[in-house]
């Protein structure tokens, strides 16, 4: 298929060790498909979605691709989900979560055919509320912990050596951050955390699984709980994660549901799809709005 794709590609040239060869070859590779193809670079946070209303009010795109990482994919999903506009990757961030999630090939020529091929599926992205703005997120919230080391992590770090940097950022993390019972509502259900992840998918951090199933394809969340507070049940934490054992921690509770609240006595920092957000309290909830992928296929 796509002989005469109109394909419209939206940089962020700040995401990921910021390489250029890969999008050229992933250039190319669209337009030697028979693709025509746009491309426009983000200037500043934010633009990814101002961008793609653009081109859509344009009319002229079949397929608005974001290029970059989570947080650039959650900016054009801002603006596309809940109409027919189809959306595709080019993974090129730091973690690439969701690309990984849906096996989306990191390989710049896989990945144009894949676009290419007319493959599809949809995701029911999340939503959190951003100064009084519904702001979308596709793979996952943290709350307390995890969000600290984002709002923590220093960005030249993380230009010069990925995602290590977080893993560095993490361990100064544990030995400064003061931990704080949060009080957490799933579905008006309560209970009482010191960290917690609400997650679309099973990968948390790049490759690394957190709970085993998704809910990519549905909407609501797994909401993961660590119930233990402190540096050594974090580190636990931290080393279960890079094992896949996550679910089978004693002390770690996993729940569904599609709305969330969290609320702590001394507010703790949140972090959507990897990007500073605020504090808490915060409310998290099912989007309401699908998002049409031209990658992956239905599960
Ligand atoms: N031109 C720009 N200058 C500065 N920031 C930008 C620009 N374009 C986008 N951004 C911001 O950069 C943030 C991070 O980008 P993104 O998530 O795509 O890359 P990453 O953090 O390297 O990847 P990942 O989320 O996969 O780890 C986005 O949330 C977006 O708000």
């Amino acid at each position: 298929m796509a002989e005469g794709m109109r394909a419209c590609i939206i940089v962020n040239p700040t995401a990921g060790r910021r390489r250029r060869a890969p999008l050229a070859r992933f250039i190319a590779a669209l337009r030697a498909g028979g693709a025509s193809v746009q491309v426009l670079a983000t200037r500043h946070a934010g633009h990814a979605e101002e961008l793609a209303r653009q081109v859509m009010r344009d009319g002229t795109t079949d397929c608005i691709i974001a290029a970059g990482g989570d947080g650039t994919i959650a900016e054009v999903a801002q603006a596309i989900a809940g109409t027919p506009q189809r959306m595709g990757i080019f993974p090129a961030g730091s973690a690439n979560v969701l690309a990984r999630e849906l096996a989306i090939p990191f390989a710049p020529e896989t990945a144009a055919r894949l676009i290419l091929s007319g493959a599809g599926t949809t995701i029911w992205p999340g939503v959190v509320e951003d100064a009084g703005r519904p702001r979308l997120f596709v793979q996952m919230a943290g709350i307390g912990f995890d969000a600290c080391v984002v709002h923590w992590l220093p960005a030249l770090l993380k230009r010069m050596v990925g995602r290590t940097a977080y893993v560095l950022t993490m361990l100064g993390a544990a030995l400064r951050y003061r931990f704080t019972t949060l009080d957490v509502r799933v579905d008006g259900n309560a209970y009482r955390a010191h960290g917690v992840v609400v997650s679309k998918g099973r990968l948390y951090g790049g490759r690394f699984v957190i709970c085993p199933h998704g809910m990519q394809h549905e909407a609501g969340f797994r909401v993961i709980m660590l119930e233990t507070a402190g540096v050594l049940a974090t580190l636990r934490m931290g080393c279960a994660l890079l094992l896949g054992r996550v679910a089978h921690m004693r002390d770690v509770r996993i729940v569904t549901g599609r709305c969330v609240d969290v609320h702590a006595a001394t507010p703790v920092p949140v972090q959507v799809d990897g990007d500073v957000l605020g504090m808490t309290p915060v409310r998290i909830r099912d989007a309401g709005r699908p998002l049409r992928l031209a990658v992956g296929r239905d599960a």
